[in-house]
């Protein structure tokens, strides 16, 4: 039996600037079933973001309602984790990769429990020996991996990513691809993902929502017919997967006539 986690309700924003309003959100619906890995993709500057901060509670939206586990939304919500593309920028360098981890869990859990959660979420992105180093001392791929871990630590049951592997090598970016399907697994996570590349919406998800450009609005929700476990090779071959990332990036290209080359003036 599905049970929703996640509705989100004829949401809008309109930032207010100086120079202008400018709608970014137009009208988004969709539900986000408890167990689901949704990906969203859109044309640059649709507002990806825009949306996520406002699920994350961290951006009030002007109009429509967000629902997590059947409360409104009105600031940041219990049982919810991010984590963002800069992982240098959500990591202290300064701290040991533990106390990293850690971190939101100060003032929440007992000091044992803290210790057990840290360790069991370095353990499951393979970081357990690292916790004593510094977080400058490890490469991007594995400051990732603390970022995912710090998460798990906090036990979401909705995890929200913003192209958490936009920042580092194609080889560094299949694995931790791996490594989030199988702690998803694990944590049995709900995780709603935000990434430019079609092929890695089809490859992690069970569905993909594309957006249009802004103002924006839901274009397609798109079901990947594709079990678990997934495999870099295999999975990549399956005619499913070919035929799904074909009407992604069809849908993609609509949102956003011509791309950066009409952008750019090219011919
Ligand atoms: N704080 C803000 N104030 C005013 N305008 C903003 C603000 N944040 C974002 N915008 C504008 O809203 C639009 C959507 O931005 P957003 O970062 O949400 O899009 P995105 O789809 O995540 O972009 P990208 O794909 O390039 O990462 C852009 O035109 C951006 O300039």
């Amino acid at each position: 039996m599905t049970t929703t986690l996640l509705e989100v309700d004829d949401l809008r924003h309109t930032y207010r600037t100086r120079q202008g309003d400018q709608t970014v959100l137009d009208g988004i619906n969709f539900d986000v079933q408890r167990g689901e890995f949704v990906s969203i993709v859109g044309p640059s500057g649709c507002g990806k973001t825009t949306l996520l901060r406002t699920l994350s509670g961290l951006l009030r939206p002007t109009g429509g309602t967000i629902t997590l586990s059947g409360n409104v939304i009105t600031g940041v919500p219990k049982g919810l984790a991010m984590v963002f593309q800069d992982y240098r920028a959500s990591l202290f360098p300064w701290r040991r990769v533990g106390a990293n981890v850690e971190f939101p869990l100060l003032g929440r859990v007992s000091k044992a429990e803290r210790r057990a959660r840290t360790l069991e979420s370095l353990s499951a992105v393979g970081l357990a020996d690292a916790a004593d180093k510094y977080a400058w001392q490890l490469s991007g791929g594995m400051q990732q991996r603390v970022a995912i871990a710090r998460a798990l630590a906090m036990r979401p049951e909705l995890l929200l990513m913003d192209e958490p592997f936009a920042s580092v090598d194609a080889q560094t970016r299949s694995d931790l691809e791996d490594l989030l399907l199988r702690v998803r697994e694990q944590f049995d996570m709900t995780i709603l993902f935000v990434t430019h590349d079609v092929d890695e919406s089809v490859y992690l998800s069970t569905r993909v929502l594309s957006l249009s450009k802004a103002p924006t609005v839901k274009t397609a929700d798109v079901p990947v017919p594709l079990t678990f476990p997934r495999d870099q090779i295999h999975t990549r071959e399956n005619p499913s997967f070919v035929e799904t990332r074909s009407e992604v990036a069809r849908l993609i290209r609509q949102a956003s006539p011509g791309g950066l080359a009409a952008a750019a003036g090219a011919h």
